[in-house]
């Protein structure tokens, strides 16, 4: 597995090995042991698995407050999808700096996203599939979102994107109040 920095040091890309023979590839898409030996140990409990119809649908941008906050491990199963990462943590030296990364079943790529960051994405394939490991378990009572194009962010977009009522309602990030707080390593 290699292991990729990003300009916000804790948002690393992953890329696990693929191993092709005449039937098509194997891929081990997440392993314990080689995830300690890189230094990342996140105790995932939760996998989900979404899929979104058509290309120019966004999820996002969406957090869990603390005590149920969530860090995940994002790829794409199936068509691509541009992942986005952007720091909420106050305090913290690039909080409201996003990482954007282009995840698909051609690459194989996986992002890690810690707690304290939101979380979004782009699909741009038809039937695009995205599956990714949570440290916690879904609280629909500490969802939150934070609103798509209120970061800054270059999603890309040449017509509006397909949004849920609940993401296209969100709160702008200049009027939010962060429940996490960025803690010097
Ligand atoms: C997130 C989630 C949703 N649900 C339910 C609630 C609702 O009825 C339905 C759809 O939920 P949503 O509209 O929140 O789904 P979606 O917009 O895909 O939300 C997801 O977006 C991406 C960007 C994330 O990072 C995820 O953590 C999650 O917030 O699924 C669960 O049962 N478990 C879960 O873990």
């Amino acid at each position: 597995m290699i292991v990729k920095q990003t300009l916000l040091p804790d948002v690393l890309i992953l890329e696990p090995a693929r191993h092709g023979d005449s039937r098509g590839f194997f891929s081990e898409s997440w392993n314990g042991a080689r995830m300690s030996e890189a230094g990342i140990d996140i105790p995932f409990v939760q996998d989900n698995h979404s899929m979104s119809d058509a290309p120019g649908t966004l999820r996002g941008l969406h957090f869990q407050s603390p005590p149920y906050a969530q860090a995940k491990l994002v790829r794409c199963g199936r068509g691509s999808l541009l992942d986005v990462a952007v720091d909420i943590r106050k305090g913290s030296p690039t909080f409201g700096k996003w990482h954007a990364e282009t995840l698909s079943f051609e690459n194989g790529r996986q992002l890690l996203i810690p707690a304290g960051f939101l979380h979004g994405f782009l699909t741009l394939e038809p039937m695009t599939e995205i599956i990714y490991k949570c440290s916690d378990y879904y609280n629909a009572g500490a969802d939150g979102a934070v609103h798509w194009d209120s970061c800054g962010i270059d999603w890309g977009l040449k017509s509006a994107p397909l949004l849920s009522p609940k993401d296209a309602n969100a709160q702008r990030l200049s009027d939010f109040d962060s429940p996490f707080d960025w803690e010097p390593k």
